[in-house]
């Protein structure tokens, strides 16, 4: 299949839409002065073709994909014991939403969601230096050394309210084992990790290779894990979308608020794609229209 000729069509098609729609976020200060006209595709095979498009070597701020690197450090240490504090349904509601933490007994819903993200971090905040473990894999995923935007990092502790609501009520359960400002501090780099479309293509590579680590050729996680990570980005990777997700792409995907989104083809390949104007639940428009035409145009889809 073509996929260079694909994606250059695809950002032909969307580039006049830039602009135009969504917001891109703005309660993270360093996050609302990233300029909204930017649109980037890549994608890599599982046998290691590359093909890429627009801004795709742009870096930009990975937020929420981080919960997908964090979920795996978090599996490949813990294994099922990880599962006691965390749950595996989608919530339905808002990523930062507090609401059914207090009823559900100070348990995240997921580990895509916020709080989820928080109750994991902790887990990995006993075991190591979770901020440098989260470089490490990101280095070695994508082959190139990854870093963390200090700015953003620092922007959003200072305004990261809700966040720091959530992480002491789930201490108030007795949830987290360690200090709340350690936890945050890790979490909050996590989410302020730079990287760009192409090298987020080839570090969620892992996830359509059974778990196996594309260049090294290690087992990451096993081939049950991988399964089910990619179940749980199908199923909560888009927060209170990841319906609308499935109805139109029909692909496990992975988003954050700094406009980039993930995508696996199980056995086939993995996309990103990134442009920051945003939909009300906080997923890229254009990153959602780029990747229907992408299921539409190649009939690939895991139904
Ligand atoms: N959905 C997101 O990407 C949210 C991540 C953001 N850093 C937050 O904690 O609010």
């Amino acid at each position: 299949m073509q996929f260079q000729a694909l994606l250059e069509e695809i950002v032909a098609t969307l580039r006049p839409e830039l602009g135009r729609e969504g917001q891109v976020a703005s309660y993270i200060p360093a996050l609302a002065r990233v300029p909204a006209a930017q649109f980037g595709i890549a994608l890599r095979t599982c046998d290691g073709h590359e093909a890429q498009a627009g801004d795709s070597t742009t870096p930009f701020s990975i937020q929420s994909i981080s919960k997908l690197f964090t979920l795996t450090l978090g599996m490949r240490e813990m294994g099922e014991t990880l599962w006691e504090r965390i749950g595996r349904e989608p919530s339905g509601n808002p990523f930062n939403s507090l609401v059914q933490l207090e009823s559900e007994h100070g348990v995240p819903r997921n580990p895509f969601i916020n709080a989820g993200a928080i109750a994991v971090t902790d887990r990995l905040v006993s075991l190591f230096d979770a901020k440098a473990e989260m470089l490490t894999l990101l280095s070695s995923l994508c082959e190139e050394p990854i870093r963390y935007d200090e700015e953003v990092a620092a922007s959003e502790a200072a305004t990261g309210f809700r966040n720091v609501a959530m992480a002491n009520f789930m201490k108030s359960f007795g949830r987290i084992d360690n200090d709340v400002a350690a936890v945050l501090d890790a979490y909050f780099h996590h989410c302020a990790v730079r990287m760009s479309c192409a090298q987020l293509a080839r570090a969620v590579g892992f996830l359509c290779r059974d778990g196996v680590h594309p260049a090294t050729g290690q087992q990451l996680l096993t081939e049950r894990q991988a399964r089910r990570v990619n179940s749980l980005m199908l199923t909560c990777g888009t927060y209170d979308a990841a319906g609308e997700f499935a109805f139109r792409i029909g692909l496990p995907c992975k988003s954050g608020v700094g406009g980039g989104i993930v995508a696996v083809v199980p056995d086939r390949l993995t996309l990103c794609v990134w442009s920051p104007a945003l939909e009300s639940s906080g997923n890229s428009l254009l990153g959602m229209k780029a990747l229907e035409m992408f299921t539409a145009k190649t009939g690939l889809s895991i139904f």
